[in-house]
């Protein structure tokens, strides 16, 4: 059993279309998709708005390093360059969890240590699994509602949907 919490973002050319393409990559294994969300940036606040949604996965075949492999390689599927840490992209995926697996790899972190201050991440989680916990954090829902309210504000849901 390997089940993972995936988190999308773009921010850069047709984002709705790149945010369907990495799902469209891990397609049978799909759980659950959360609704798309407009986010302002955070990091790099000096860029265009995100979207961002999350979507579970569940495959027993596969293990974190290849939700870690198939993630990168949407990522160059939509021509991503690197260039500047936590800068525009047209695609990010990102490992949030998987099961309760605890890595300090740093080719892949787990869970991602980014979660707990992404509003960006919690609230499409939220949405999906309502009861969800992050391991070694605690519940979801508290970890949003430690979140001050202009992070929570700067998520806005869209009428866009992920097929
Ligand atoms: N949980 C994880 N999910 C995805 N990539 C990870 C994870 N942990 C470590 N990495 C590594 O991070 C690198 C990718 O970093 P990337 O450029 O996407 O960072 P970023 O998206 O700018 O920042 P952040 O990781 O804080 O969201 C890859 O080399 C990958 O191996
Ligand atoms: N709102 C938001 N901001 C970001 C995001 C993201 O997905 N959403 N990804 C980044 C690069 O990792 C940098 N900043």
């Amino acid at each position: 059993m390997s089940r993972a919490l995936l988190s999308l973002g773009s921010n850069l050319g047709d984002r709705l279309a790149f945010l369907q393409s990495a799902v469209d990559a891990v397609r049978p294994a799909v759980v659950a998709v959360s609704s798309v969300y407009e986010t302002k940036a955070w990091g790099v606040e000096d860029q265009p708005d995100f979207l961002n949604a999350v979507v579970l996965v569940d495959d027993p075949a596969r293990d974190h390093w290849d939700w870690l492999r198939t993630g990168q390689a949407a990522e160059q599927a939509a021509e991503r360059v690197r260039e500047v840490r936590w800068g525009p992209r047209t695609l990010d995926v990102d490992i949030v969890t998987v099961d309760g697996v605890r890595s300090d790899d740093p080719q892949l972190l787990l869970p991602h240590p980014g979660t707990p201050e992404r509003a960006s991440v919690l609230i499409p989680w939220l949405e999906i699994e309502p009861a969800a916990v992050l391991p070694g954090h605690g519940p979801v829902a508290d970890l949003l509602a430690a979140r001050p309210a202009s992070d929570r504000d700067s998520v806005r849901l869209t009428s866009f949907v992920l097929a």
